[in-house]
């Protein structure tokens, strides 16, 4: 019998390809894990950045999450873009009884600076879902919109990380470092270590997905046993890859590459 190792991505669209559940089911194809997506918000997007937004209700969202949950077994999920208080509360209320890993993206505002969660629900989205997470993965501004800190230095990112933790009851806090200047930094707290990721900061504009690409591919490498600062190096590799090999198309800032390690192994 095959054995297969599922993956669930809880998140909004992106039609150009780049970011949302679109980089997410390709990072889980390219990581060999069963993709599976639930969709919150319809966004019409592409390099440039947001044009329109439309939201699942709450009831489509949950009748999304029984059809796959009551079917297929899945050994780790992560939620991106959930853009208010209706859908924050449908997802919790699925999610709350799985057992398996949730890795939460606290999707906030797209690089083009479109926002991309209402006001209420960001407060909304610490108490309720945060105490929910295996691992929460915040770039700089969102970092800072949850703690309510001003985060300049790799000490107020590690300041930040164990806030996540020890405040708001996230299990652990991985701060990315991909808004900083010099190298590309991340540190993840896991209640107990400080964990340390870096990688050469790559010089393209072409960086449009890879929170994204980045949490999907840390969901795929838990669903497939690894433990957690594992999962996160094996990501950080495939992300710096990706942007490594990001595709110039659009007219904005481009997509990651989800065959840049097979491109990198080949050469
Ligand atoms: N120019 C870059 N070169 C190398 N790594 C980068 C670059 N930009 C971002 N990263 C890395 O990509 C990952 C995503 O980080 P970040 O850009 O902070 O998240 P988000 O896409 O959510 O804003 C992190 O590992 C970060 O360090
Ligand atoms: C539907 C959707 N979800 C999330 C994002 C943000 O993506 P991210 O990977 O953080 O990358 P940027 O493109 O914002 O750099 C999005 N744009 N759309």
């Amino acid at each position: 019998m095959n054995k297969v190792e599922s993956a669930l991505t809880i998140a909004g669209t992106d039609p150009s390809g780049g970011a949302g559940i679109q980089a997410d089911l390709k990072t889980f194809q390219e990581l060999q894990t069963y993709g599976m997506s639930v969709i919150t918000s319809v966004v019409a997007q592409n390099t440039t950045g947001v044009q329109d937004v439309q939201h699942m209700s709450g009831s489509m969202i949950k009748e999304q999450l029984v059809s796959v949950i009551s079917d297929i077994p899945f050994q780790a999920f992560k939620t991106g873009m959930l853009a208010n208080i209706e859908i924050m509360d449908a997802v919790a209320e699925k999610i709350c009884g799985l057992t398996v890993p949730y890795v939460m993206d606290p999707v906030m505002v797209a690089a083009s600076g479109d926002p991309l969660i209402s006001d209420d629900a960001q407060t909304y989205l610490c108490e309720k879902l945060l105490p929910l997470t295996t691992v929460t993965t915040p770039n700089i501004p969102e970092a800072e919109a949850i703690t309510g800190q001003t985060i300049t230095t790799p000490e107020d990112m590690q300041q930040a990380a164990k806030q996540i933790v020890h405040d708001f009851g996230a299990s652990a806090a991985l701060v990315k470092g991909g808004h900083m200047r010099g190298k590309a930094v991340d540190f993840l707290y896991d209640g107990d270590r400080m964990h340390t990721f870096s990688a050469d900061r790559i010089d393209t504009k072409n960086t449009h997905g890879t929170g994204c690409t980045y949490s999907a591919a840390i969901t795929a490498y838990i669903s497939h046993g690894y433990t957690l600062p594992e999962s996160v190096k094996n990501a950080k590799d495939y992300v710096t890859a990706a942007i490594r090999h990001s595709l110039s198309i659009g007219n904005g800032s481009g997509p990651t590459n989800h065959w840049a390690q097979r491109m990198e192994r080949v050469k």
